[in-house]
């Protein structure tokens, strides 16, 4: 018999669909696999066509019960559905941990927290919309915020509950029934969050799961002509199939993608801060798409930078996730270890030299890669243009401001940028000039959720974040309303 349910950290979960307010298994399944240590977690539903279709049919039926719902009705949902998620932050901590491979620490205390604030922020702010009215010659304009049908929305693994319900909540807020479909490395939160809206009250069909690979469930929902918007977060070459296969039913798509986000360090810096803001483009292993992976370093203070970070970094600890110790755990997948190590050999291979690291950690063993620094690398080398997403990292120098724009813009992405200097104007001077969806000055991961956040060039396509998630989710309407016994003559 197959089993539907499986315990992970003694939590347990259901590893079938949510589709309709109901569990639905599939005929097969896949292994999820535990990157800490090569267990199997649980044997998976694995979603195809017919699966999509029940979750799209789901969707399109619930779709007009839970957009006539009161605003103020949905907003107490998603808080109770945050309330929920607060009461389980240590189940889903230690499940996450196990699934992903990321520090249970931060799952604790930063990463559930956050999960449960999506939910909360994007209640709030669904009832600060206002129905902005204006006049046009003695005409009212009335811009309302309709919901605007099925959105699938699709995600990846490196922070797998976060990046799902910072699409579900104003998806949902908005009005919106909802499918997501979790990254098949990390598929376990979603089906306990599954379990949390349900027992908040959220009605049936409202929020569907559905679990498989990419190119199976995940092609046939972006393929739907039902789906009325898709939220993608992921990789580049992913993208572009899901945006060919939106084209042709002209579905909207809102795209966060990849980086390789510059951390510009100007003599003028706070070199101790400079160096600890470095030494965080380490965390959760380099898997972080907003990571700073390329140091670019004003020459007079590029020796004493590399010190003080080579310090910091040699301090790291790496080791199992679940340890508080740690302060880096394993990468995800075999497959993604693999890439990262080739990205690394090419560069070395290329007259680059590893100032530290440069290869797995062969004392732990497993996936865990030791934190890297290469220098001599060239602007156009692959390490310098490519997102490797590891704990890899490449230091390059700079004499002129413009010089380092230059360099800071001279990729293909445009996620984001991190500045370290005394001078104010300086900050303002280059970041008018970069090209990236978001700039930190003197700080890192500052994210304030009414803020927009997305990529340029192949970092993506839209915005999402307060008002911005708000235009994409919803079919925004404007009324035009005549004044009485009003004639046009004109
Ligand atoms: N900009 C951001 O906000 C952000 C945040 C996190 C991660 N990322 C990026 O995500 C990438 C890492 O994630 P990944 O490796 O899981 O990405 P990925 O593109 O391989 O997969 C992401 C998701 O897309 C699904 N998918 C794959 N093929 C599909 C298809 N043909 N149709 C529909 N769905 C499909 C996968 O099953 C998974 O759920 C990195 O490039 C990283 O920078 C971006
Ligand atoms: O790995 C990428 C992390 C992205 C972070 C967010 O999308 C966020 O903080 O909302």
């Amino acid at each position: 018999m197959t089993q539907h349910t499986t315990t992970v950290a003694g939590v347990e979960v259901d590893t079938r669909h949510w589709i309709g307010g109901a569990r639905v298994a599939s005929a097969e399944t896949f292994a999820d696999l535990s990157p800490i240590d090569g267990a199997t977690l649980g044997e998976i539903a694995r979603g195809g066509a017919a699966e999509a279709e029940a979750a799209v049919a789901a969707a399109e039926a619930a779709f007009p019960a839970w957009a006539a719902t009161p605003r103020a009705e949905r907003a107490r949902i998603l808080h109770a559905i945050a309330d929920g998620v607060e009461k389980r932050i240590e189940d889903l901590a230690k499940v996450e941990t196990l699934d992903n491979g990321a520090l249970l620490r931060s799952h604790r205390r930063g990463v559930m927290p956050r999960v449960a604030h999506n939910f909360r922020f994007f209640a709030d702010w669904l009832l600060t919309l206002g129905h902005e009215d204006f006049d046009t010659r003695g005409h009212t304009n009335q811009v309302s915020w309709d919901p605007a049908g099925p959105c699938v929305l699709i995600t990846p693994w490196n922070a797998p509950l976060m990046l799902a319900t910072w699409k579900v909540a104003p998806a949902l807020a908005a009005g919106n029934t909802v499918i997501l479909k979790p990254a098949e490395w990390s598929p376990l939160t979603a089906s306990l969050l599954a379990d949390i809206a349900a027992e908040a009250g959220l009605p049936a069909g409202v929020l569907n799961v559905v679990q498989g690979y990419g190119a199976e469930v995940g092609n046939a929902l972006v393929s739907h002509p039902g789906v009325r918007r898709i939220s993608f977060t992921g990789s580049v070459p992913t993208a572009k199939r899901i945006a060919a296969a939106a084209a042709a039913n002209l579905t909207p798509l809102s795209l966060e993608l990849g980086g390789k986000s510059p951390l510009l360090v100007f003599a003028d810096a706070d070199l101790d801060l400079a160096a600890d803001l470095a030494v965080e483009q380490y965390d959760n292993a380099g898997q972080v798409c907003l990571a700073a992976t390329r140091l670019l370093v004003e020459s007079s203070v590029a020796e004493e930078f590399t010190r003080r970070f080579v310090e910091r970094a040699e301090a790291l600890v790496q080791g199992d996730s679940r340890d508080g110790a740690s302060d880096l755990g394993p990468n995800i997948h075999p497959r993604q270890l693999e890439k990262i190590d080739g990205f690394v050999r090419r560069a070395l291979d290329g007259g680059a030299r590893a100032v530290i690291g440069g290869g797995p950690n062969t004392d732990l063993g497993g996936l865990y890669y030791r934190p890297t620094l290469l220098t001599g690398v060239a602007q156009d080398s692959e390490i310098v243009q490519e997102e490797v997403f590891g704990p890899v990292l490449t230091l390059q120098t700079f004499d002129t401001e413009a010089e380092a724009v230059e360099l800071a813009n001279d990729t293909r992405f445009g996620l984001a940028a991190t500045l370290a200097t005394g001078d104010p104007e300086c900050a303002e001077r280059v970041s008018a000039q970069l090209v990236a969806g978001t700039v930190w000055v003197n700080c890192f991961f500052v994210r304030d959720l009414q803020a927009p956040f997305g990529g340029s060039r192949h970092s993506g396509v839209g915005r999402e974040g307060g008002t911005w998630s708000f235009d994409f989710y919803c079919d925004v309407k404007n009324t035009v309303t005549a004044p009485k016994g009003w004639k046009d003559h004109g």
